[in-house]
């Protein structure tokens, strides 16, 4: 079961290293074999990601792209109830977002110079949706909707079939709803490859995101470059700072919501209370045996889950600082009196009533968030993702005639005559120094 440890500043620090090299451990093995299907997609295209379908995912279709109809006949099987919530958890979803639309913008300066900076959507972008241990419908919405406020014009998304070589319904349910344009029927490394190269099928897009497993992720890293990407979206992760106020029956089904994702998945709690650090303990023991997914949530929390005891919630923030965890709960008597201490998080979640997996569903913030201590430099998937920015410049003569002495001497300072020239060419009744 999970280790308890009294907080020592040694232990902590060796247990982010544990959870840092968790992540690389298992890139470095999976490195050869992602390369290798990679390379195979591009060379082979189409043919290449059948044989890995049917190999990794067990049977393949004959037609990686679900067309238009079978879409329509395969969502006729969801639940209503179901199609309900996903309409209100989108609605949820795009007010959140469009709060993150930038305007494009133009300034004229007094001196009658132009300046200002267009912002345009991408022009096609690939969703990958994962579809493996489990099905994500809400991954189709925190991507696609983004997307499609910041204008994005074409969207492709790819996500595993399931065993029987089928679309799993409820995620082609969501993807309609958000405004998916086409849907391909592949996951793993195959499907990133695909739409990083483009195939016979497939189009080649300009960005792809979401999450996925290391094979996943590892093949986003590698492409980063040939496509662009968002970010190492990695093994869910959830850290708690919790003071004794907190329930410990909320905190081990908290953490145990993330262990639930994979065996990678890592859940760990920092209190200052150490009665507390053991009633949760067994609440997690007692819980775990009611959950369909026990054995990926055991394993989890053996190897990467952690009940540490702090001397004070100042040294648990401190901590969470520097593992800088994809998903933050603070479940204090004064929740509010850390957000701004709180530097390095994917999302934080206040109070004893936002469990994390209100985030992953229905509140409005993005669930794709950075994993593997990345929220450092990271942020989670956003408007800004889907987007270009290009700056522009209009100078009057008058204007130019102003600066032109200043541009001139910093492109010699650099050595650059060509550039001085560029200006010198069009004053040539001024005498440049
Ligand atoms: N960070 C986030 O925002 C976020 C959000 C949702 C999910 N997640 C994470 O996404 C992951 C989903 O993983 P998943 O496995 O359920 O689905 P997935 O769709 O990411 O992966 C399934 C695919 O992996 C490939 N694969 C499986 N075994 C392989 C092997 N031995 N060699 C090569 N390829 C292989 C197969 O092609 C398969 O289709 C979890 O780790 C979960 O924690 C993260
Ligand atoms: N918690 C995941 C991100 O780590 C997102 C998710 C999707 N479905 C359920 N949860
Ligand atoms: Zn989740």
């Amino acid at each position: 079961m999970i280790t308890t440890v009294i907080a020592d500043g040694k232990k902590e620090y060796d247990f982010i290293e544990l959870l840092k090299s968790r992540a690389q451990n298992s890139d470095k093995n999976v490195i050869p074999i992602v390369s290798e299907i990679i390379e195979n997609v591009k060379t082979n295209g189409d043919k290449a990601v059948y044989d890995y379908t049917v190999k990794f995912d067990g049977k393949a279709p004959e037609k990686a792209e679900i067309s238009a109809d079978e879409i329509d006949a395969v969502i006729s099987e969801c639940d209503p109830k179901y199609i309900e919530t996903v309409r209100k958890a989108a609605k949820n979803i795009e007010d959140f977002h469009k709060r993150q639309v930038q305007q494009s913008w133009l300034t004229t300066k007094n001196n009658g110079v132009i300046m200002g900076q267009r912002i345009r959507g991408l022009k096609r972008v690939g969703i990958y949706v994962p579809g493996g241990t489990a099905a994500y419908p809400s991954s189709v919405l925190m991507n696609a909707i983004p997307a499609k406020i910041a204008g994005v014009e074409e969207i492709v998304m790819c996500t595993p079939p399931m065993k029987n070589g089928k679309p799993n319904p409820n995620i082609l349910a969501a993807a309609k709803l958000a405004g998916v344009d086409r849907i391909f029927l592949m996951g793993g490394a195959q499907a990133v490859a695909a739409m990083a190269y483009g195939t016979e099928s497939v189009p080649k897009v300009d960005k792809i995101v979401g999450p996925g497993n290391i094979f996943v992720a590892t093949a986003k890293k590698l492409l980063y470059g040939t496509v662009d990407i968002d970010m190492i979206a990695g093994p869910s992760e959830i850290l708690i700072i919790a003071d004794k106020s907190a329930n410990p029956k909320f905190l081990a089904a908290d953490l145990m919501s993330q262990a639930e994702h994979d065996k990678l998945a890592s859940a760990i709690l920092l209190t200052d209370c150490e009665e507390l650090a053991n009633q949760t303990v067994k609440e997690l023991e007692r819980q775990v045996q009611t959950l369909s997914r026990n054995e990926i949530i055991n394993s989890s929390l053996d190897n990467f889950g952690a009940i540490i005891v702090c001397s004070d919630i100042k040294q648990a923030v401190l901590f969470a600082n520097e593992l800088a965890p994809e998903h933050l709960e603070v479940c204090c008597e004064n929740p509010m009196e850390y957000v701004g201490k709180l530097d390095n998080a994917g999302s934080v979640f206040l109070g004893n009533y936002s469990p994390e997996p209100l985030g992953d569903y229905f509140a409005g913030p993005n669930h794709v968030l950075p994993t593997s201590g990345t929220a450092r430099f990271f942020s989670p998937l956003s408007v800004d993702s889907f987007v270009k920015k290009s700056s522009f410049i209009c100078y009057t003569e008058e204007a130019l005639r102003n600066d032109a002495q200043d541009v001139v001497r910093f492109a010699d300072t650099e050595g650059l005559t060509a550039h001085a020239n560029s200006i010198k060419v069009r004053f040539e009744d001024i005498d440049f120094e």
